[in-house]
């Protein structure tokens, strides 16, 4: 058998424009498993509600982020590839769940090569139907219909990893070296609630408010809040930051049912207020820089910030092509190669 590797990110919209952004976000909030109602409510909420407006807005703050090489997602997923592909013998492709280059054209990649058995890494660190599992079951399905004799095993979120952990601790770190603080404040790209209880196997564990989170389940494989509460943990005890001096809390929300909290923007707020106004910002939902860091959180958070009376802000990048996150993706892949091993 001949292994290879396929990547999977989110992806863009082909142009920072409105003509390309409305495509891409019918495609993104079509997927039932981000706007998760029944097809003919979507088809409405979507195509007769969001797009007639949203287009104009994301192409708006699309272009005030985008790279003269393209969309920065794209582009640092590329560099990220490109990178691996120099530390592991084993045929590498990347694919995007939606918009251009898809998981169907990175599994031909593969195909061509002779690849039969693929290890496919969704690029997020935490499980949520409407990011890790949405790229698996898409995988699944383009395997079934047009590759029935490929074989896909999937790397699990590895938000716990200690690998992972001292990588993304050693990039916080550096990011912190020459900025004095009063507050790290985590942001995850936000969920639904109704999707925590959606993805709970137990349907009664997951109670959204953290008590839940103690007791050990096995809702805790596909719990999102619990997830990220969990990377916050480690990377405090990893660096040793004072309890006070950290908090998590939730961004990117779309107007409608109650999200999970507490939301970023009143977080930005509440900081300024209680005189907490030199604030470091780490997003550790995204291994990519992309709009939802650059412009919400880099362009629009330190404008929020600073207009609530805070003084100083930073938004530390995410791990983009950084060499020692390469180097770990690489090892995790020799370990699956050599003995099967995945890192969680
Ligand atoms: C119901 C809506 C959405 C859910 C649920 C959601 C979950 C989710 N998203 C990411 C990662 C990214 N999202 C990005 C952009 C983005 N997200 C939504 C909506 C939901 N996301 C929209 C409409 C958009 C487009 C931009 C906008 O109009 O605001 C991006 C950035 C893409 C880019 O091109 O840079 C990422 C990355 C995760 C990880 C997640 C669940 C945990
Ligand atoms: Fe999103
Ligand atoms: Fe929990």
């Amino acid at each position: 058998m001949q292994k290879g590797v396929l990547l999977v990110n989110l992806g863009s919209p082909d142009s920072p424009t409105p003509k390309d952004v409305k495509p891409y976000l019918d495609e993104f909030l079509m997927d039932g498993r981000v706007i998760d109602v029944p097809p003919l409510l979507r088809n409405l909420l979507v195509r007769g509600i969001i797009l007639n407006t949203r287009p104009k807005k994301s192409a708006k703050a699309y272009s005030k982020i985008w790279w003269d090489e393209g969309s920065p997602l794209i582009v640092i997923s590329e560099r990220f590839t490109k990178k691996l592909r120099e530390h592991t013998k084993l045929p590498v492709a990347l694919g995007m769940r939606y918009g251009s280059g898809s998981i169907k054209e990175g599994l031909q990649e593969l195909a061509d090569k002779n690849v039969d058995e693929v290890l496919l890494v969704p690029m997020y660190p935490h499980y949520a139907m409407s990011s890790y599992e949405t790229v698996v079951v898409k995988a699944m399905e383009e395997q079934q219909k047009h590759f029935p004799d490929m074989k896909v095993t999937t790397m699990p979120a590895f938000y716990s990893s200690p690998e992972y952990i001292k990588v993304l601790g050693d990039s916080i770190a550096e990011g912190l070296k020459d900025f004095e603080y009063d507050h790290v404040l985590f942001s995850y790209h936000g969920i639904p609630e109704r999707h925590i209880r959606k993805s709970d196997p137990t349907k009664f564990h997951c109670k959204i408010d953290g008590t839940c989170c103690s007791i050990n389940s096995v809702a805790h494989h596909t719990c999102y809040r619990h997830q990220c509460y969990d990377t916050t943990e480690l990377i405090k005890a990893y660096l040793g930051l004072p309890e006070e001096k950290v908090s998590t809390s939730f961004q990117s929300r779309l107007a409608g049912d109650p999200w999970l909290k507490p939301y970023t923007d009143y977080e930005f707020e509440r900081f300024a207020k209680e005189g907490k106004t030199r604030l470091a910002v780490i997003t550790p939902a995204f291994v990519s820089d992309c709009l939802e860091t650059l412009e919400e959180i880099a362009m629009e958070g330190d404008e929020e910030f600073k207009e609530a009376g805070g003084e100083s802000f930073k938004h530390i990048s995410c791990l983009n092509d950084r060499d020692e996150w390469v180097s770990l993706m690489a090892k995790w892949i020799l370990e699956w190669e050599e003995q099967a091993k995945l890192p969680v």
